[in-house]
């Protein structure tokens, strides 16, 4: 194919190439250039001049990948779209360093962001996952287990926790010595994974905390429900496919599993034979926790939540599986006081005595505070605001 190109073309051909060699960083995050290599697998072997043939051990499947700086022409409606792989040199060995380009004519800018990379994420199968504020993407087989949210930002952090200022101090502490202790970890053989275990009543902050912690940290977020995951096997599988900094939560476990009798131990259930209607055994959970097969490396931070501490079995407790139990309780002052200050932006007021007798008398939930709060709050406690 000729080309004839002025310099006025050029300039904006490089404009366009380089507008979209960001906007394809920044829409497609790391994760999606795996699914993307597996996507253009097949491409390859009819339009690319140099590709990477491969094979897993022990697998019939030959896969063909692009290799870097080769080039790939995809034809989408009747317009020509071209790929390129590359590996930049500063991180060659991360995920994060192997990007790819895609350049087209200007003029397509539009078609590329409303038809043709929605087609691409559907075409490789790539759904929209939980993350800290961006989108992440996984494979659509997972789809079942990890519960999708399209595009999830949570607001929540440490200082809009509403929580015993001790406590909150305790949890950072902890978390920063868990992120810090990676050679700790692999002197003692251990995986490198904490697990906390939130409980209290309904509305007491702990889908907030796990928000709060998981932008504390900077880690993706992978809820999983557990009433959806068909097997043992599927839960392990899930477990690799999150990526190396995260928070993987399972939300109500008393509620998803049933989790009381370890005689389940080993034995084979069926889809939806249990009572909780999942078919994962509590050995299931315990071989998740532990981490057995987190080989994949990397930090791992599981939460479990629960209304009912006393209902989960001793085995899912103790240290070393849930290693930090978080009791998140009714509003006391020092709540309340960070509740006023986030809501109405108030520091102290003469009416806070008033309201720490109040609270001692009356269990009210953050939840509920901020629901009054958001509702405009007037005539509390005398006409607070
Ligand atoms: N400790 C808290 N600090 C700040 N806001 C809170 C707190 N607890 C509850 N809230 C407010 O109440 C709403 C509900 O709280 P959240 O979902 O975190 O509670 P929960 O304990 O997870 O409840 P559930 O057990 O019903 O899932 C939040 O969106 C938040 O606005």
């Amino acid at each position: 194919m000729n080309l004839l190109l002025d310099w006025k073309s050029m300039g904006s051909l490089f404009a366009t190439l380089m507008f979209f060699r960001t906007a394809v960083r920044d829409f497609l995050p790391p994760e999606v250039n795996q699914v993307l290599r597996r996507f253009f697998s097949d491409k390859c072997f009819s339009s690319a001049q140099h590709f990477k043939l491969s094979r897993l051990q022990n697998s019939k499947n030959v896969t063909y990948a692009m290799v870097p700086n080769q080039s790939l022409e995809d034809i989408f409606n009747g317009i020509k779209f071209n790929w390129s792989f590359h590996v930049s040199e500063k991180q060659s060995n991360t995920d994060k360093g192997r990007y790819f380009q895609l350049s087209f004519l200007s003029k397509y800018k539009e078609i590329v962001h409303s038809s043709y990379l929605p087609h691409i994420a559907d075409a490789a199968e790539i759904i929209k996952f939980k993350n800290r504020g961006k989108r992440l993407y996984t494979n659509r087989s997972m789809e079942a287990s990890w519960s999708q949210v399209a595009y999830f930002s949570h607001p929540s952090t440490f200082d809009t926790i509403a929580m015993d200022p001790i406590l909150k101090q305790e949890i950072k502490d902890d978390l920063m010595k868990f992120v810090n202790k990676r050679e700790f970890y692999n002197r003692v053989g251990r995986s490198w994974k904490r697990g906390y275990l939130l409980y209290g009543p309904p509305g007491t902050g702990k889908t907030s905390l796990i928000a709060a912690i998981a932008n504390f940290l900077e880690f993706d977020i992978y809820d999983l429900e557990l009433t959806s995951v068909r097997s043992n096997s599927q839960l392990r599988k899930l477990l690799i496919a999150t990526t190396s900094k995260s928070v993987i939560i399972v939300e109500d476990i008393d509620c998803s599993l049933d989790l009381s009798n370890r005689k389940k131990k080993g034995k084979k259930t069926s889809p939806g034979s249990s009572s909780s209607g999942s078919s994962v055994s509590l050995s299931g959970v315990l071989n998740f926790v532990d981490g057995l097969w987190s080989s994949c490396g990397g930090e791992r931070l599981i939460i479990f939540t629960t209304n009912h501490k006393e209902k989960l079995d001793a085995a899912l407790l103790r240290p070393g599986r849930m290693d930090k139990h978080i009791n998140l309780s009714y509003c006391d002052v020092e709540s309340f006081k960070i509740l006023v200050k986030n809501y109405l932006k108030i520091e102290e007021h003469e009416i806070m005595k008033e309201v720490e007798e109040m609270l001692g008398l009356v269990k009210m939930t953050p939840a509920d505070v901020a629901e009054f709060f958001m509702e405009g709050g007037v005539g509390f406690c005398g006409g607070f605001i």
